[in-house]
């Protein structure tokens, strides 16, 4: 799919899917287009060119506020609580807006339950990721997209914080979608990775693959003009897509493909000719 602002798209031609019961993280520099990726999957931006499709059906047309019936949950940048409400409401509320199960999104972050009647803007930033996630949780995902759950978090606390999600997708087999800045901690957590440079998927495959490229990435990161100029890209496995989990689109069930290149340079197959172009940009 291809998506952005204005007409311009600062994300092209991504094919990515994410399988029910993993965690695919996606990673990339600032301004890549991770966080345009969540948005557009959610519908709260549309979608240029290309489809995405969550659980087998398309976002075009479909309404932002439906997605959570869909099965879709997204915890966005910001977090965006009700910041005058307490704990207890702002669960509530999504509770009752998704007729959802309060005590069970509440047993993953049993640090709430103190907590419950503070008002949510008085928490610390731990606190209201927590709530944040608890909150997606009251409507029983499927699919659960996280935007930087480390924002503004210390590591440590970060550290704490992305095993529940493990936790989550081992005990419902939802599908987890993860925007993460601290590039190891998400490699330890996730099963898959992606990485978008510029707009482009300069990289995927499994996180045992990725992170033997660390390295190699994150100096792609510093200097993002020269990782995109290589325009690697992986294809890293094509088992089918399963119903519960869809997240992207155009391809014909491939897991991660990256379909026609998009950058400047050459483009060997398979994923570790991939990485050793990205090594080479460094
Ligand atoms: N509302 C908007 N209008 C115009 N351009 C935008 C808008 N939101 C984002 N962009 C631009 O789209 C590009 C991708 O932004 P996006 O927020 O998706 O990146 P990101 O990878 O999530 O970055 P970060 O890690 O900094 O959050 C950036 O160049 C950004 O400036």
């Amino acid at each position: 799919m291809y998506s952005g602002y204005a007409g311009v798209a600062m994300v092209r031609d991504l094919n990515l899917t994410v399988h029910a019961g993993e965690i695919v993280a996606l990673l990339g520099p600032n301004g890549a287009g991770k966080t345009t990726t969540l948005l557009t999957t959610s519908g709260l931006n549309p979608v240029m060119k290309g489809d995405i499709r969550v659980f087998g059906r398309s976002v075009r047309g479909r309404p932002a506020h439906r997605a959570p019936r869909e099965g879709l949950a997204h915890v966005l940048e910001d977090r965006s609580l009700f910041y005058q409400l307490t704990v207890a409401e702002n669960l509530r509320l999504a509770a009752a807006r998704s007729k959802g199960d309060l005590a069970r999104a509440l047993s993953y972050f049993p640090a709430l339950e103190p907590l419950l009647g503070r008002r949510a803007g008085l928490l610390s930033g731990g606190e209201q990721q927590m709530l944040a996630m608890a909150r997606a949780l009251t409507s029983k995902p499927r699919l659960l997209m996280v935007d930087e759950m480390s924002l503004g978090l210390a590591p440590v606390i970060v550290e704490r914080l992305l095993p529940v999600l493990r936790r989550i997708v081992d005990d419902t087999g939802a599908g987890v979608l993860l925007v993460e800045q601290h590039v190891h901690l998400a490699l330890e957590v996730a099963d898959r990775a992606a990485v978008l440079v510029h707009g482009d998927l300069v990289a995927s495959g499994t996180t045992a693959e990725i992170a033997g490229r660390a390295a190699a990435l994150e100096s792609t990161y510093f200097g993002a003009g020269a990782g995109a100029e290589t325009g690697a890209e992986t294809d890293a496995d094509t088992g089918a897509v399963t119903d519960t989990g869809a997240v992207t689109d155009t391809g014909a069930g491939a897991v991660i493909d990256a379909g026609a290149p998009t950058g400047a340079g050459a483009r060997p197959d398979g994923p570790e000719a991939d990485l050793d172009e990205l090594e080479g940009s460094r």
